[in-house]
């Protein structure tokens, strides 16, 4: 697999649009969060961690996810920019992978998305500094009080928050079949362009 560049490939355009049906067919069930994929990611030391994260938009230039900037996600990514995002819905009994590069997005970005948030959750992004030990629950009640005081009006992005995309080398496409013969589909980026193969289940 090689680095992403822009690709103008209909194959991956095929893959993107794959993704995104999928995504509606799981808008269209009862799920509580169908656009919610774990995101894997590793560090210097090489770890592997996973989390959920939302995800908040996806087209030619990647999948895009929010999160604080301070994280421990955030962290790895510093020290090695990529990782893979997996969604699993369970009610369309169906699985895709994301895999690629991951670049942060820019300022004038980050600000319109954080401007259509809920101010609840504008709080919350403040009052959390995510993924650091917290003293008590109180502490955090009382730093989200503070922040609520602060800012009577509109509450200005945080420096710490701010997205992600992720540019894909790869898309997988799985869905269930009978007696464990899942139908697997892989789009990967090679030096000639996006490559589509069917793999063993
Ligand atoms: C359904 C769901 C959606 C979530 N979405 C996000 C998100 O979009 N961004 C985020 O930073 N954390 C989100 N979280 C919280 C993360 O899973 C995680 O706990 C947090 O980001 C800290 O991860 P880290 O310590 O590995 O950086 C979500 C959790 C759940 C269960
Ligand atoms: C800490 C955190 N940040 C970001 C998000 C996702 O973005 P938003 O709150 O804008 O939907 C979530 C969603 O659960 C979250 O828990």
């Amino acid at each position: 697999m090689n680095e992403p560049r822009s690709a103008s490939d209909d194959l991956y355009r095929e893959a993107l649009d794959r993704v995104k049906q999928a995504i509606e067919r799981a808008s269209q069930t009862d799920l509580y969060e169908p656009t919610a994929g774990v995101l894997a990611t590793a560090g210097n030391a090489g770890w592997p961690t996973a989390r959920t994260v939302l995800l908040k938009g996806l087209d030619e230039a990647g999948a895009l996810f929010y999160t604080n900037l301070c994280s421990r996600k955030a962290q790895q990514l510093s020290e090695n920019p990529r990782a893979s995002l997996c969604f699993f819905w369970q009610p369309l009994a169906e699985q895709v992978e994301i895999c690629g590069s991951v670049v942060r997005i820019s300022a004038a970005e980050a600000d319109e998305y954080w401007a259509e948030r809920p101010r609840d959750s504008q709080i919350g992004g403040w009052a959390s500094d995510q993924s650091q030990p917290l003293e008590s629950r109180r502490e955090l009640e009382e730093r989200a009080a503070e922040i609520e005081r602060r800012f009577p009006d509109r509450i200005p992005r945080p420096p710490h928050w701010s997205g992600y995309r992720l540019v894909p080398v790869s898309i997988e496409l799985w869905r269930a079949g009978e007696g464990r013969l899942h139908e697997r589909e892989r789009y990967e980026l090679h030096p000639e362009g996006w490559e589509r193969m069917l793999l063993n289940p």
